[in-house]
């Protein structure tokens, strides 16, 4: 054993030092972090009405809630309603976002203020994806979500209160879930008011439930006694809501108003219109740059080519400016990023560098992205409408609400004062409408025929829905569920087809596509080609590798087609991933792939996304009873499949290389991504139509003219 000089002592005694405090650093930074947090929570508007708050939702089963953005209502409120008692007996609070990132990042910060986490007491659910456990009391979940737990659940048990957050936002899953709740809650107030009757009743005649008449009671009553149903508290919450439209529909419900905000925020206009957004906003982020002091910008933009195309500008003109002010780093986030991708924004930018984030209106609500302070808006928004002539849904810009934009300018003065920049005039903000059109009044309404009928309402037309969605729309969108199978004659759920559709947690085609595929033993191919439409871009071409990324897309390329394509990149991944898994551990594994997917200009995340969401169907088709087999080499039976259930999507060649949808009459044009660009095949199905100057269609397979009449006969027929 070598002998200790004293220097080495020395050392020694000073490395335990190091330990010590170091270990006394780790202990007090989060106690320090705790004491940051309670201060902070404290500080909050909603901090001095939390009492109040409390009395109003024991008083009224339904409580309208405004507070400016930043107030507290989304993280405070579910805290205060656990420690008011609202889980005592094992209830729920659930809190619902109308975007997944939203539901994510509060969920995290909460457990944090907390100290528990994440996925213990407080947790959260979105598509695809459950960080909740079973002693989770504190919930945030997309609307949507919710949604799909009511047809497992119809009387929603587990919650005894249901925050409906950004109601201001109107999708329409948020709309639905409104007319859902309100019948909830009453079938739960009187089960449980039945409940008490008959307990009673029976205490006395020693009557047995089952004796009872009404079946529905009994069942209901099952349920109460089982799983001690309350009365349901529903609480909707907004900082921007006309709350005499949601307190009339929910019959006089009780509003109450936070009031203050955190932090003051500086609203500043433009004194002419802008005639070119982009410019604007590309001048304002170098202004905000040049001559204000530290803090992150947040711009909104409409969507991913515009923030792709604003990112590569900043970067053009980065260069032009003296070394020391280059320390600007830009990141995007908009709904197709991966989840993993979008959580960048939330990390704090390096010392010294300025962070500006380039968001779509899925940063507008809800979140709160640490360090920034100024916030940027030129007022415009992408919007999906629906034309339900040509059963078509395009994506259109236009002018935000009054509403988002104040909105948007919360996001800055959250953790200070800060600044929105809006480049229009004061007078053109007058001018806007108040509030967003509600989506239900605007798209494809399938799925939320499907949904709806799966809970046993099948009087559409007569729902009980905060605003009637167009007859029209409702009629078209029958019709499309009903050329699928899934609804009858009667316009009843069909069983099998419709009641497996209503299920699967995916747009009604691609349901329809997995139910078929289970017939044509090729479930398997099915499920991988679902997952990987189910997520955007995998691809990508870099402006300066367009060739060799062009090589690189060949080598996986089918003549057949996009669908098929996908299917050969995910199995190349996979078994690349497989092998690389033999001789590396699991991180390394990974790593590797990241690198063989940029090697193969794939964007890898967008691939491991599809692997996620491949595991999450599979087990879904799995407990649904469906057999995954495989069609082998012989991918016939798959394109077969794939005309038995896109039929609606088919289009025929003109002469002059454009198409035909057979179904709109719409003229369309391949899009340029597709592998059957210049083959262009006499007959094809495509997956989605997007519309910028041309009607494009993307992911494209070619099939045979007549497997339509063959497998569709119920929309094609052959001509004598
Ligand atoms: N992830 C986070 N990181 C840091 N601070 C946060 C985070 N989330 C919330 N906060 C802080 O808590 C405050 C209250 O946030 P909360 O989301 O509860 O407000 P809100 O009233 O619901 O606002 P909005 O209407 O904009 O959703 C924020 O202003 C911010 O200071």
């Amino acid at each position: 054993m070598p002998s200790m000089t004293s220097s080495d002592s020395a050392q020694r005694q000073s490395n335990h030092n190091t330990d010590v405090n170091q270990l006394k650093k780790l202990k007090a930074e989060p106690f320090a972090r705790r004491q940051k947090i309670e201060q902070h929570r404290k500080s909050l508007p909603i901090a001095a009405v939390e009492k109040v708050l409390l009395e109003e939702v024991r008083n009224n089963d339904t409580l309208i809630v405004v507070g400016e953005t930043g107030s507290g209502k989304t993280t405070q409120l579910p805290q205060y309603l656990n420690n008011g008692g609202f889980c005592r007996n094992g209830g729920i609070i659930g809190i619902t976002q109308p975007r997944r990132v939203a539901a994510i990042t509060v969920a995290k910060r909460v457990a944090e203020e907390c100290g528990v986490a994440l996925g213990q007491q407080v947790g959260y659910a979105i598509r695809f994806e459950d960080v909740t456990s079973r002693s989770t009391r504190i919930k945030y979940m997309t609307d949507g979500l919710l949604l799909r737990e009511a047809l497992l659940d119809s009387y929603l048990s587990k919650y005894s209160v249901i925050i409906v957050d950004e109601a201001h936002e109107r999708t329409v899953h948020t709309d639905v879930l409104l007319g859902l709740l309100k019948t909830v809650q009453k079938t739960r107030s009187q089960g449980v008011s039945d409940a008490v009757n008959i307990d009673h009743r029976e205490a006395k005649n020693g009557m047995l439930l089952e004796k009872h008449n009404g079946s529905e009671v009994a069942s209901i009553l099952k349920q109460c006694r089982g799983k001690k149903l309350s009365p349901l508290k529903i609480i909707i919450m907004s900082a921007s809501l006309d709350a005499r439209v949601f307190s009339e529909y929910f019959g006089g419900a009780r509003a109450v108003h936070v009031q203050g905000r955190q932090y003051p925020v500086d609203i500043l206009y433009t004194r002419q219109p802008e005639t070119d957004y982009i410019d604007a906003t590309l001048i304002t982020i170098f202004q905000i740059h040049m001559e204000e002091g530290p803090g992150d910008v947040l711009v909104f933009l409409t969507g991913q080519e515009e923030i792709e195309s604003v990112e590569r500008l900043v970067h053009e003109r980065l260069p032009q400016l003296s070394e020391s002010k280059r320390k600007l780093l830009t990141f995007p986030i908009f709904s197709s990023l991966p989840s993993e991708k979008q959580m960048k924004v939330f990390m704090p930018a390096p010392v010294g560098f300025r962070k500006v984030i380039l968001a779509t209106n899925i940063a507008e609500t809800s979140v709160t992205i640490p360090g920034i302070k100024y916030v940027i808006d030129p007022g415009m928004v992408k919007v999906r409408t629906y034309e339900a002539s040509t059963g078509i849904e395009p994506l259109i810009i236009i002018k935000t609400s009054k509403a988002q934009a104040l909105q948007r300018s919360g996001r800055a003065g959250r953790e200070g004062p800060g600044k929105c920049y809006r480049l229009y005039p004061e007078n053109e903000f007058d001018k806007l409408k108040d509030s967003t059109t509600p989506e239900i009044k605007r798209c494809n309404l399938s799925n939320v025929i499907l949904h709806l009928k799966a809970l046993g309402i099948d009087d559409i037309i007569g729902f009980d829905f905060i605003e009637q969605p167009d007859r029209i729309a409702i009629i078209k969108s029958m019709e499309l569920l009903f050329l699928l199978g899934a609804l009858t004659e009667e316009s009843k759920l069909s069983d099998p087809v419709g009641q497996k559709m209503a299920r699967l947690p995916l747009d009604p085609i691609y349901s329809k596509a997995l139910i078929i595929a289970s017939q044509f033993n090729c479930l398997e191919e099915m499920l991988i080609v679902v997952a990987m439409l189910s997520v955007e871009s995998i691809f990508y071409a870099p402006r300066e590798k367009l060739e060799e990324s062009r090589i690189a897309l060949k080598s996986f390329a089918s003549p057949e087609g996009d669908h098929l394509t996908l299917l050969n990149v995910y199995r190349a991944s996979e078994e690349f991933l497989q092998k690389s898994n033999l001789v590396n551990s699991k991180e390394k594994a990974e790593k590797n792939l990241r690198k063989w997917c940029k090697e193969n200009f794939i964007n890898s995340r967008s691939v491991k996304h599809a692997r996620d969401i491949h595991s999450q169907i599979r087990r879904n088709a799995e407990q649904m009873g469906f057999h995954v087999t495989s069609c082998g080499d012989d991918l016939l039976p798959l394109r077969r499949c794939l005309a038995a259930s896109f039929f609606l999507n088919a289009a025929l060649k003109q002469p002059d290389g454009t198409y035909r949808a057979l179904s709109s009459g719409l003229t369309v044009q391949i899009h340029p991504s597709s592998v059957l660009f210049r083959m262009k095949p006499d007959c094809i199905i495509f997956d989605e139509l997007v519309r910028t100057n041309h009607n494009y269609i993307r992911n494209i397979s070619r099939i045979d003219y007549l497997w339509l009449a063959e497998l569709a006969p119920q929309c094609y027929a052959l001509q004598e």
